[in-house]
């Protein structure tokens, strides 16, 4: 088993990456608040196959655990969701010792995680991760959400859980795209910090010890960034590289494409651009397109630029007439740069159009 420290202003807790961690999840879970009710928030493709573990590890341990099926998918990180959830607590007379067990990928954690910072003014939350994108990168550092129409995570707080435990055998059962859109965080990941991540992520054919070696160094990289910034004032924006384009298409596709493509797509815009300007080398895009292509994302997208822009303006790094880009130096190296709107909509025309002349190369969701 890997653990990791996360240690940030509002609280204290382990990371743990490992085998059948789910079947020990009462047993770790239980000292941190006590054993009393446990409301596990799964979705509809999850559930069938992992509750029962949590189920019984819970009741083992002390816990009375209740399951909260919402169905799967993006679309469902919503508005009803999040009333249903709310209202399940209040029904199960929940109180806030009680804890919320996250048990799925990034959609019931962030779901679950706002419940859980909403009801009473917050109650006790265990991520337990279940797609590779959640276990990388959306059970570790608080910022939970649901979206609105107008676009991404606009309703959300920051709220730390108590525990996070990747069961790595949940990997044996996550579809191959599903992989993919894990890859796209850890791309990025490798982007910002760490061009020996990047390297890791597009080695062919990763054996399971590779991919938990990778998940542990994203959670490291992830713990050092949330640490020392918690409420993205500044240096968290990082991890957000790839995300001011990549969630404005998941915007204009009404949330239908996954998460780890959009970012891709974000991902590759920005550098296009910064690639034109000469910010980075024409080489540091090349680099990303042949890690993303090995791994089976995208490199851009049909949207045009005017309804990018469009859905860009929701993006929560923006203030009244600039918005922060973080911009590609070379692989492993990003910086943030205040930009005003005008300039935005230039690298995002720009980058577009670098990518749309290069069609034999590139691969558009
Ligand atoms: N809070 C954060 O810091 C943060 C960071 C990154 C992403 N996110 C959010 O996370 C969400 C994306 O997360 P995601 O990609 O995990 O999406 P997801 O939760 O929709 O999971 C993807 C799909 O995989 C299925 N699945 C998950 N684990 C499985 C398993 N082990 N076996 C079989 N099927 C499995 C799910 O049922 C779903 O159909 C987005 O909403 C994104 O905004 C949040
Ligand atoms: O943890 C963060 O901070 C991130 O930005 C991680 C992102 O990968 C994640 O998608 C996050 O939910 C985006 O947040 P938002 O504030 O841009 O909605
Ligand atoms: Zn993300």
């Amino acid at each position: 088993m890997n653990s990791v420290t996360v240690s940030t202003p509002s609280k204290k807790y382990y990371v743990h990456t490992g085998a059948d961690l789910l079947s020990a999840a009462g047993e770790i879970a239980a000292p941190l608040r006590g054993a009393g009710q446990a409301l596990i928030v799964s979705d509809a493709n999850v559930a069938p196959l992992y509750a029962r573990r949590v189920v019984d590890s819970l009741e083992h341990a002390g816990f009375r655990p209740t399951l909260h099926v919402v169905p799967a998918g993006e679309q469902n990180k919503n508005m009803r969701s999040l009333f249903d959830l709310l209202n399940r607590m209040a029904a199960l007379r929940m109180i806030r010792s009680d804890t919320l067990f996250a048990l799925g990928g990034g959609v019931v954690g962030d779901l679950g995680g706002l419940a859980a910072s909403l009801y009473m003014r917050g109650i006790g939350l265990v991520q337990l991760p279940t797609s590779l994108l959640a276990a990388v990168d959306s059970s570790v550092g608080g910022k939970t959400a649901i979206d609105l129409e107008t676009g991404k995570n606009l309703v959300g707080t920051f709220y730390q859980p108590d525990l996070v435990l990747y069961d790595t055998e949940t990997l044996a059962t996550l579809p191959k795209e599903q992989l993919a859109n894990g890859f796209g965080e850890i791309i990025k990941t490798g982007m910002i910090r760490d061009a020996k991540l990047f390297d890791a992520a597009r080695k062919p054919n990763l054996g399971a010890a590779e991919i938990a070696g990778i998940v542990h160094r994203c959670v490291e990289i992830k713990r050092d960034v949330v640490r020392r910034d918690e409420k993205e004032t500044g240096l968290r924006q990082i991890l957000n590289f790839g995300h001011t384009f990549g969630h404005a298409v998941e915007k204009c596709s009404g949330f239908s494409i996954p998460h780890g493509f959009c970012v891709a797509i974000g991902m590759m815009i920005v550098t296009a651009a910064c690639a034109k300007r000469g910010i980075c080398a024409p080489e540091t895009l090349i680099q990303l397109s042949g890690a993303l292509r090995l791994r089976g994302l995208p490199q851009t997208t049909r949207f045009e630029a005017d309804e990018l822009f469009a859905g860009m303006l929701a993006d929560k790094k923006r203030a009244s007439d600039t918005v922060t880009l973080v911009l590609p130096r070379s692989i492993g190296s990003v910086e943030r740069r205040k930009v005003m709107l005008e300039e935005a909509r230039a690298f995002l025309a720009d980058g577009l159009e670098a990518l749309s002349a290069d069609e034999t190369e590139v691969v558009t969701a």
